[in-house]
């Protein structure tokens, strides 16, 4: 088993930086540096965040794994926007970015579409926002529907789909409006196990065809090694990156077969790898 470490994209920028002259070093993607969050409770200070420096490059697909309270969707929140750092930067294509913009979109675990708007009229309403013409937007909802293989049930309202359909709805909806980061909040988590793989390898195929960055938490091993061209592992008091290494599975630009990739030797002792770490820092929240 090899965990070769991902190559940083970039110098580590020094904490001390301002963040313009920070600017000046930028490659394209995502940055983060420096950050910390910490959560006052009280006279209870949670340090939830602690110094993370990340390069997410433009096409990566990162899987992010680690306990429960160890700083994984406060990490996500603060890339989309909804949070605001206690301290450092996130950057994106070279620009320090502070709220939500388009250019970050957000799938969550549940879907939360619109229930009187149809799979497609869902997969729309982002694109009539940004004053897209009519013409336009129906072709490009059609596009990302095909893409997530929804086009026999796109007329449906949300009521009529299955969990899985739904959040193929939603994941055309983040998709459609083309954003430069596509963050995941454990998207399949309230899936059954057989949506959950068909799901699996329908995303596999989207990152594939469109290239974009996947920021995908999850609490599941083998999701992780199944999808993530790189892992990183968090562990929280306080929450910080521990290990973020390319998955020697996912090497080229091949797609594997599941099967295929569970009977690897490498998956099994990296499986066996990562739960032990994550069990190691076990907290409760
Ligand atoms: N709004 C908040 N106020 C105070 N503390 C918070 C708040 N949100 C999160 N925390 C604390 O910050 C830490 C990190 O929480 P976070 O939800 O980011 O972790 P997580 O890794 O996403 O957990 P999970 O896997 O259970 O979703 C935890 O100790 C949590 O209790």
């Amino acid at each position: 088993m090899s965990v070769a470490n991902h190559a940083p994209l970039t110098a580590g920028v020094n904490s001390n930086q301002q963040a313009s002259s920070a600017l000046d070093v930028m490659p394209s993607g995502v940055q983060l540096t420096d950050l910390s969050l910490t959560y006052n409770q009280g006279n209870l200070a949670i340090r939830a965040l602690e110094r993370i420096e990340l390069s997410l490059a433009p096409d990566d697909f990162v899987c992010v794994l680690g306990p429960s309270g160890c700083g994984k969707s406060s990490l996500l929140n603060i890339i989309a926007g909804y949070l605001k750092p206690s301290s450092g930067y996130v950057f994106i294509d070279g620009e320090v970015h502070t709220r939500p913009t388009p250019q970050v979109g957000v799938v969550f675990q549940h879907a939360n579409l619109f229930p009187w708007l149809s799979a497609a009229g869902n997969v729309e309403f982002g694109l009539r926002m940004a004053g897209m013409p009519r013409k336009e937007r129906k072709q490009k909802a059609a596009r990302y529907i095909e893409m997530v293989g929804l086009e026999s049930a796109a007329s449906r309202l949300p009521h009529q789909l299955s969990g899985g359909m739904k959040q193929r709805a939603a994941l055309a909806r983040t998709l459609a409006t083309e954003p430069r980061i596509v963050l995941m909040d454990e998207p399949f988590s309230a899936l059954d196990a057989l949506t959950r793989e068909s799901m699996q390898l329908h995303i596999r195929q989207i990152w594939q065809h469109t290239r974009r960055c996947f920021f995908f938490i999850t609490h599941d091993v083998d999701e992780a090694l199944l999808l993530g061209r790189r892992i990183i592992v968090m562990q929280p008091n306080p929450g910080r990156v521990v290990q973020d290494f390319s998955n020697p599975l996912l090497h080229d630009s091949e797609l594997p077969a599941f099967q295929a990739m569970r009977a690897n030797k490498d998956f099994t002792d990296l499986r066996q790898h990562l739960l032990s770490l994550i069990a190691g820092s076990q907290t409760t929240k």
